[in-house]
């Protein structure tokens, strides 16, 4: 008996030895290894596991372009492209579906949300009905929601002022401008926005467990890239459809944003994007977090290494506002900030950071059962392309002076002042074709407000000493999690 168990165990792991051999063979000698890239690329998808893990893939992306150009291969059946047409091709012309992590980023795999709906069809559907509340128009109608927010962190700050006027005017207040930001509960945005702390965190009288926090922020990446739906599959491909779902921490998190105390209902789960039509301007909660969106495009203009001489000129165009409706001051709205002259360089910052800061770094699509040509190449069935908006954004071909903070480059050619106009078919913050983002017009009205109301009422200057990096987690944020500035008030109580 021992000695039959010897053999099945003997035989399962030649046969599986043989297995992974093969693969690697084929690998190898796939037209894939046309493409340039490191020689571990063709043998290995380990690094990439870790470095979607650990926040750092766009580092290696970011290498590896610099290294080899902008087609290169970085696994088995994985490639990376930087190149204009190339990217037009895959994501307007050709239409490419989405990478199955997508769909791992959805709690419910029955009702995945359109960020996670990888499938043709459903996806074209759940478009065209969504699509309506996302308009310009729509989201103008939710003004009133949208300052009530706005409000509510104003307020957080000047009741900090309130304790101490004489020390804030002087020395300003020292707040976590990236938590807060998350915590501001306009949209249920992207990623880990959605698993942030609960809605109304402005509000200083609504905690959240201690702790809890921290854990969600840690057990993002290990759901998404490497637990859910790796097991599911394997366990549906011998036939057993085993319910998975989020960690607990995560649905914790994810109920309290709904909690029956702040008018919220029990939505349907998913990555949240769904919940939309639920918006409305009557108080219902639509739930969530804003986060990543607002530091990168908005407020973090004045800080994490912008250019000083485009900090003083957005101040300056900015006319200094009280932070309080006591004072007489009103929450400027997007519609202003769209159509207003004194926003015109807000505006041409905030494109600016979205070139330099593309809220994911890149994004997965894959070329289905066709084989595709892209760049030279013929890319095989079940390629994996990714679009590296980053590197396009800053590929100096396309934007001359890449790594410079120039809005200039965005105002109109008569106040361009020697900056070369943007070249449009290198830009795609939001993505581009069927699967662009739905919530562009979303993200602008929250990006307008929530920068033209900090940045009128207040300088904002960059805590010293912090540990300055980025991670991607769905979307790139600071490293940390963290980002301490000191806020001073522009017009003095
Ligand atoms: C500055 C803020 C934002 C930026 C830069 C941004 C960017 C993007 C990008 C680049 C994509 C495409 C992903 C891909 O290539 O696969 C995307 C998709 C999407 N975004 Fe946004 N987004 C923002 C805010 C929002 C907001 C506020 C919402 C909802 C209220 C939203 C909802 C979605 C949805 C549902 C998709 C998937 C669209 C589809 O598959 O058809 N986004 N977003």
């Amino acid at each position: 008996m021992v000695a039959l168990y010897i053999a099945v165990i003997y035989l399962t792991v030649i046969f599986l030895t043989g297995r992974l051999l093969q693969q690697k063979v084929k690998a190898v000698k796939s037209s894939l290894s046309r493409i340039p890239g490191p020689w571990y690329g063709p043998l290995t998808t380990l690094h990439l596991r870790w470095l979607f893990s650990t926040g750092e893939i766009w580092k290696l992306v970011e290498r590896s372009h610099a290294k080899y150009g902008p087609i290169v291969r970085l696994g088995p059946r994985q490639v990376w492209i930087s190149d204009k047409a190339a990217l037009k091709k895959i994501l307007v012309k050709n239409d490419l579906p989405k990478v199955a992590m997508y769909a791992e980023i959805s709690r419910d795999k029955f009702s995945p949300g359109l960020f996670g709906e990888i499938r043709h069809d459903p996806h074209k559907r759940l478009k065209r009905f969504l699509s309506p509340a996302f308009t310009v128009a729509y989201i103008d109608n939710l003004e009133t929601y949208f300052k009530t927010t706005v409000r509510d962190l104003l307020d957080k700050y000047q009741s900090t002022i309130a304790e101490d006027p004489l020390a804030a005017t002087k020395n300003g207040i020292t707040v976590d401008l990236m938590d807060d930001l998350h915590n501001v509960a306009l949209d249920i945005s992207m990623g880990e926005c959605s698993f942030g702390k609960g809605f109304g965190q402005t509000n200083p009288n609504t905690l959240i467990e201690d702790g809890v926090d921290e854990k969600v922020w840690k057990q993002i990446p290990r759901s998404i890239f490497d637990g859910l739906s790796k097991r599911y599959q394997l366990l549906r491909k011998i036939g057993l459809d085993i319910q998975f779902d989020w960690p607990a921490e995560m649905i914790t998190v994810s109920h309290r944003r709904r909690a029956p105390d702040r008018g919220g209902q029990e939505a349907r789960h998913g990555d949240g994007h769904d919940d939309a039509r639920h918006r409305g301007p009557d108080g219902r909660d639509p739930a969530g977090g804003i986060g990543d969106d607002l530091w990168h495009a908005g407020v973090s203009v004045p800080g994490a290494g912008a250019d000083p001489a485009a900090r003083a000129k957005l101040m300056e165009s900015l006319r200094p506002k009280p932070f309080s409706d006591q004072d007489g001051s009103e929450i400027v709205s997007s519609k202003t900030v769209r159509t207003d002259p004194e926003y015109e360089y807000l505006e041409a910052c905030i494109k600016e950071n979205l070139r330099l800061h593309p809220i994911a770094s890149e994004m997965g699509r894959r070329t289905g059962n066709q084989w595709i040509e892209l760049m030279g190449y013929n890319l095989p069935p079940h390629t994996v392309v990714s679009a590296s908006y980053r590197d396009l954004h800053r590929n100096e071909k396309y934007w001359p002076q890449a790594e410079r903070f120039w809005p200039e480059r965005w105002l109109p050619e008569e106040k361009r002042d020697g900056a070369p106009a943007p070249d449009m078919d290198a830009y795609y913050p939001f993505s581009g074709g069927n699967h662009s983002c739905i919530g562009i017009n979303f993200a602008w009205a929250e990006m307008r407000m929530v920068a033209a109301n900090i940045l009128s009422r207040f300088d904002i200057v960059e805590v010293p000493g912090q540990d300055i990096d980025f991670r991607q987690y769905i979307t790139m944020q600071f490293a940390t999690g963290h980002w301490k500035v000191t806020l001073k008030p522009r017009v003095h109580q």
